[in-house]
């Protein structure tokens, strides 16, 4: 199999999944459908098997989705897979003020690819963290908490890279490589 539909509301999650699988010598096709889909609560993996198993519902075949939370080491893995709704309500600065009160600014940005078969099938998981920490904003806020997340080591905020550098050490290329050699085997 070559190409694959992967389901997501997210027009930023779309542009580097299509750049990481580019970039690789083998390239995978990706066809996506922009569908939004009712998130559970859960667990990362719960969460991720709900929503992959509804978008092959609805689509009636095979496809993949992707789910990204972002933990914070003071807060035990929260705001986890709800960053979604805190940083629509707080913000980068409010993100930052949620950990005022702790040295440990530690945080991971965790992604979890799911592949369904289809209609019935249970799905399959691929997860990617990349380690970091939570700062005041720098750089250019085109893609969610990327400017207040900067991964060790680097320096430079998520938003303050390059796409190629983001895209070769992020939670998602990491996820993306597990699930080549996945899809490479079907
Ligand atoms: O690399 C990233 N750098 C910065 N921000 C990011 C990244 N990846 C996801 N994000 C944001 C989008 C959303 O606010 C939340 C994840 O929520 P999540 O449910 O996985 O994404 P979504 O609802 O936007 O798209 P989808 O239709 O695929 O579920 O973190
Ligand atoms: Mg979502």
């Amino acid at each position: 199999m070559s190409s694959l539909i992967f389901v997501t509301g997210n027009a930023n999650k779309l542009e580097e999944v299509k750049a990481i699988l580019s970039a690789g010598n083998t390239p995978i096709d990706i066809d996506s459908k922009s569908l939004d889909i009712d998130e559970i609560q859960g667990s990362t993996q719960e969460v991720s098997k709900a929503k992959c198993k509804r978008a092959a519902e609805l689509l009636n075949g095979p496809c993949i989705t992707e789910d990204t939370a972002l933990c914070f080491e003071a807060l035990d893995g929260l705001p986890g897979p709800y960053i979604k709704y805190f940083l629509e309500k707080l913000g980068h600065e409010g993100l930052n003020n949620m950990l005022v009160g702790f040295k440990n600014k530690k945080a991971w940005a965790l992604c979890t690819f799911a592949y369904c078969a289809g209609p019935g099938s249970e799905p399959i998981l691929f997860e990617g963290r990349t380690d970091g920490s939570i700062v005041p904003a720098r750089g250019l806020a085109k893609f969610g908490w990327d400017p207040v997340f900067e991964p060790t080591g680097t320096g430079l905020t998520y938003a303050e890279m390059p796409a190629e550098q983001k895209n070769k050490l992020s939670h998602r290329y990491k996820a993306l490589e597990k699930l080549r050699v996945y899809v490479q085997s079907l």
